[in-house]
């Protein structure tokens, strides 16, 4: 693995201003990155190698990362490759096939909400061998989020409370499910579930989420390079 981090490392930078490509291009491209990465943050996470072999990885890692630093996005600006809001979002802590933290979910219609699928791992980790707390949050708030796009309301959590009822298994399929409860003005109740795709009925977490859909003033302030604001 080493040295072909540093075979990569000897190749020249990424251009000031990348070339315009193919939205589907672009993204399996990303996605293919994406999926290096979370290999990488897995290995990392679980080995036992010796100091030697992790200092070593460290300076082919540090060869990389000066390759992906050409232009960068500004705090705010959309990627081109994303449809936001309600669409692909490329970088998702939670759903983003680019994403070295996303475990990822993989989100579809379902029962009158939205499903979601992922497998939590090493990387994920609370409790020995179980999900982090915060990671069930974030995968409910996520999902709830769609749940509200799906619904023709898309909106922001203003508040989430979470019930841990059993702790999550790592390397176990998930699955969450969303579904809107209730619309009232720019309010949208949402609730959501996580259990293991072999047991839906037990429910390991679940949240119960109030989210409100920003004025068009706020939104353009809050989402100016989004187009129609
Ligand atoms: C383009 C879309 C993109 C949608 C983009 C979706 C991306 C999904 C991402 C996943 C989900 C996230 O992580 S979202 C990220 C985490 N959430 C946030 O950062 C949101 C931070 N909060 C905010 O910025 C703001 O609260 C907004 C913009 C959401 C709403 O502000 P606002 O437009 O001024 O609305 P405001 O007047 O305060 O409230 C509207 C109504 O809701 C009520 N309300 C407010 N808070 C609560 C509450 N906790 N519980 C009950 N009700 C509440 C108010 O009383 C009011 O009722 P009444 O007086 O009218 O009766």
């Amino acid at each position: 693995m080493n040295s072909s981090l540093n075979d990569h490392a000897t190749t020249s930078a990424v251009p000031e201003q990348p070339a315009h490509h193919e939205p589907e291009h672009e993204r399996a491209a990303i996605a293919a990155l994406g999926h290096e990465l979370r290999a990488l943050v897995d290995a990392t996470v679980r080995t036992a190698a010796s100091p030697d072999t992790l200092h070593r990885v460290t300076d082919g890692v540090r060869s990389l990362t000066r390759q992906l630093t050409g232009r960068r996005r500004a705090r705010a600006e959309i990627p081109s490759v994303d449809e936001f809001p309600g669409g692909v979002r490329m970088y998702s802590p939670v759903t983003g096939a680019g994403s070295p933290l996303a475990p990822p979910m993989r989100v579809t219609p379902a029962d009158g909400g939205v499903a979601g699928t992922c497998v939590l791992g090493k990387a994920h980790e609370g409790p020995p061998g179980y999900g982090h707390g915060g990671m069930s949050a974030m995968l409910l708030d996520e999902l709830m989020g769609w749940a509200c796009v799906a619904a023709g309301t898309p909106a922001m959590t203003v508040s989430l409370q979470l019930r841990y009822h059993r702790p999550v298994p790592l390397d176990t399929p998930l699955r969450a499910f969303a579904q809107v409860t209730g619309v009232e003005d720019r309010r949208v109740s949402v609730g959501g579930v996580i259990t293991t795709e072999e047991d839906h009925a037990t429910v390991l977490v679940a949240a119960d989420g109030v989210f409100v859909s920003p004025d068009p003033d706020r939104a353009r302030a809050l989402f100016p390079s989004l187009p129609g604001t």
